[in-house]
């Protein structure tokens, strides 16, 4: 059985709390759109795809709640709700596409005269509650594509090596996983001998989640950190990279963790495939290209600490703080005194370095996305 990251029943949502894990697995209630924009924020919940699912489930929470009965202010109120979660976290795509489609939807169940308000809660409860299942279906799709394209592009029958980055599985989607599905997919295919995780610093989503997902489902793996990728592909064959998204552009170049871009100019060197596995929820045909992705900078405390411990230089600013006081800020901006920290969370993956683009629809090349609405 696959992780849990999300438990919903109408009117309820628990979400496993992913900043204490592997140590601790412990369920956050999510009570309604505030607990839902926090969770989000704090990475509590993470993943393209998680992120999209959760927030619209703290707002069905809350409606569930809600005995509102006037359709207008249920449409006005919950245009604003999506729209503040939104703005937790600002590079995955995913939520945006789900809050644009809920909010068409409130707008056709407010104006249809034959709706009742009753009706417009249950069916509008009912369209977040069927993105939970889809999520899981798209998935498993995508693992099938991707395990077939890999092991179609490999020489002979023999044993497939992949490298993953960051972390794709349950935790990061309702369920299976989009990479880390394709990884699922190619171990039922029997197949699949050895998958390379990288830590993904700062946040280190592969050592504390991937390497947690991949032990829980018994997939022979080990653990490298994020400066050893070249010398793993120099050394050992590696078959395939396959990473997750955040946002796809329509021209195929794709915002993904931080470190994902670095991987794949050394696969583009070592001639390993690059693969991006990620529903079309994360492909973002408004923007022509990845320079106009938003690049979400996340606290300088990520970098600088693992849990409570410091591992970074102090600087000195305890003693600049006796010294200068209230002009502390200013002091460290121009004498350079504490170290200063620059924390992307995600880069972006020009299109001519991938080989191909896994969704629940298919194996796209990139600059070929388009073809994706007539299939
Ligand atoms: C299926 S998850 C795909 C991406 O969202 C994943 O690779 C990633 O970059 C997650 O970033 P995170 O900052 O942990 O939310």
């Amino acid at each position: 059985m696959s992780l849990e990251s999300i438990r919903y029943s109408r009117g309820s949502l628990d979400i496993l709390d992913q900043l204490l894990l592997p140590l601790q697995t412990r369920y956050v209630k999510v009570e309604g759109v505030e607990d839902g924009w926090k969770v989000i924020n704090k990475m509590q919940v993470r993943g393209a795809p998680a992120i999209a699912i959760v927030g619209c489930l703290s707002l069905a929470v809350e409606l569930e709640k809600d005995n509102n009965s006037d359709k207008k202010v249920m449409r006005q109120e919950i245009e604003g709700k999506l729209n503040y979660l939104v703005s937790a976290r600002p590079t995955a795509v995913n939520i945006k596409l789900a809050a644009d489609e809920l909010i068409n939807l409130a707008n056709s169940l407010s104006a249809d005269e034959t709706v009742t308000p009753e009706e417009f809660k249950e069916r509008f409860i009912s369209r977040i509650e069927g993105m939970l299942i889809k999520d899981i279906e798209d998935n498993k799709a995508i693992g099938r594509y991707g395990c077939e394209a890999i092991l179609k592009n490999s020489e002979g029958d023999g044993p497939v090596r992949i490298l993953t980055h960051c972390n794709t599985g349950s935790l990061a989607t309702a369920g299976y996983g989009t990479a880390l599905g394709v990884i699922r997919s190619l171990q039922e295919s029997k197949r699949l001998d050895h998958v390379y995780c990288t830590e993904t610093r700062p946040y280190n989503q592969g050592a504390r989640l991937t390497a947690y997902e991949l032990v829980h489902e018994k997939i022979p793996s080990t653990l490298i950190v994020d400066s050893v990728v070249s010398a793993l592909m120099n050394s050992r064959r590696i078959t395939a990279v396959v990473v997750g998204a955040d946002r796809v552009a329509a021209n195929g170049d794709t915002a993904n963790k931080i470190g994902t871009y670095q991987i794949a100019i050394a696969a583009k060197h070592h001639g390993v495939p690059f693969y991006v596995a990620a529903p079309l929820t994360s492909i973002d045909m408004s923007l022509t290209s990845g320079e106009r992705i938003k690049i979400e900078e996340r606290p300088e405390r990520e970098m600088t600490h693992v849990g409570v411990h410091r591992i970074a230089a102090p600087g000195m600013l305890k003693l600049q703080s006796k010294l200068h006081g209230p002009f502390l800020d200013a002091t460290r901006a121009r004498s350079n005194l504490g170290i200063n920290c620059w924390n992307p969370s995600f880069d972006v993956t020009p299109a001519a370095l991938i080989t191909g683009i896994i969704t629940e629809k298919g194996v796209f090349a990139p600059d070929k996305l388009s073809e994706i609405e007539s299939k």
